[in-house]
């Protein structure tokens, strides 16, 4: 099973692609990261309660009202699990530039993203059980959590232009002020270094679908995608090896994380050798 790393920067589309690999013709399935970090900070749970127990003092209005029309609200009231998240404010407190906001930024995720992983690894074994030939991990910030070594090819939809990016964010997330926008664009890496990123991953395994065009321009691009990696993966005979062969395919799967962690290791120390420069 080849695993797929979709990713790109906020708003340029992931979403949009995610859906059109989920529907037909494709059917793959997708495991989505946003999902999953919302889930594991449910009131009730051990991410919620670290959350709680980090930014709460600090952070007032970082606990909603249970909302009286929402069921699931009324469930979380019920069983007595506690107020649902501000993710709103939560949002102030770690999105930014400011090195409190980082500081705060990576507590969060050193809170959400190792539980976030562990809930991938099951699906991903999930899926391979049910024999799929791949599944999509929609990871919005899958090269600066290190999660790319793990998938085999990464798809990066890209804009050309960080103006596209503040529009259609905006249009999408109508509250949004233009500071709180730019305040989210730029705690991700840029599109142009996960371009270069996916790029110096070799043609097989970094795929860019460049997003600048309509949704039918969009639909193209993905499909010009999947038809390659299709196409360059091993055929059924290798497909269906691997799946009936638990050693081998964990064994192609040390080579790919290995080959992937030595793009990945060549990519920063050629960084740092740039930064050295200047
Ligand atoms: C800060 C939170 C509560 C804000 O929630 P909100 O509902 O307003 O935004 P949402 O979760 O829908 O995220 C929207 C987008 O913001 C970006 N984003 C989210 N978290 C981060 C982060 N820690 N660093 C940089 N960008 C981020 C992603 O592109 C994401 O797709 C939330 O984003 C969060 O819990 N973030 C930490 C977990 C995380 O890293 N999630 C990303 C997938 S692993
Ligand atoms: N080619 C396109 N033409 C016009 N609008 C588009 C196009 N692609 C995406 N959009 C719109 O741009 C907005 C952002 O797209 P989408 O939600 O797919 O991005 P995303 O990368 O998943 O964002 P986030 O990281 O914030 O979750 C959506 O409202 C979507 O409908």
């Amino acid at each position: 099973m080849i695993l797929i790393g979709l990713t790109g920067s906020l708003a340029t589309g992931k979403s949009t692609v995610s859906r059109l690999l989920s529907a037909p013709p494709y059917s793959l399935p997708i495991i989505d990261a946003d999902v999953l970090a919302r889930r594991v900070v449910e009131p009730g749970t051990y991410g919620y309660r670290q959350i709680i127990s980090k930014f709460l003092p600090t952070t007032p209005d970082l606990l909603l009202l249970h909302d009286d029309d929402s069921e699931t609200s009324k469930l979380w009231r019920d069983r007595g699990l506690g107020q649902p998240i501000n993710r709103a404010a939560l949002g102030r407190r770690v999105f930014g530039e400011q090195p409190e906001r980082r500081r705060d930024r990576a507590v969060l995720n050193g809170i959400i993203h190792p539980l976030v992983r562990f809930e991938m690894a099951k699906a991903v074994l999930w899926y391979h059980f049910l024999g799929h030939w791949a599944v999509v991990l929609d990871i919005p910030l899958l090269y600066e959590s290190g999660l790319d070594v793990f998938c085999g090819v990464v798809v990066m939809v890209a804009v050309s232009d960080v103006e596209v990016q503040m529009r259609r964010l905006r249009d999408r997330d109508r509250g949004l002020s233009e500071q709180e926008a730019r305040d989210r664009v730029g705690s991700q890496i840029g599109v142009g270094e996960k371009v270069e990123r996916t790029r110096a991953r070799g043609p097989r395994r970094g795929k860019v679908v460049q997003n600048d065009g309509g949704l039918e321009e969009l639909g193209g691009e993905v499909k010009r995608v999947v038809s390659e990696i299709r196409g360059e993966g091993g055929g059924l005979l290798w497909e269906v090896w691997l799946w009936g062969s638990p050693v081998g395919a964990a064994g192609v799967a040390a080579w790919e994380v290995w080959r992937s962690w030595k793009v990945r290791r060549r990519w920063e120390q050629e960084r740092v050798r740039e930064k050295a420069k200047l």
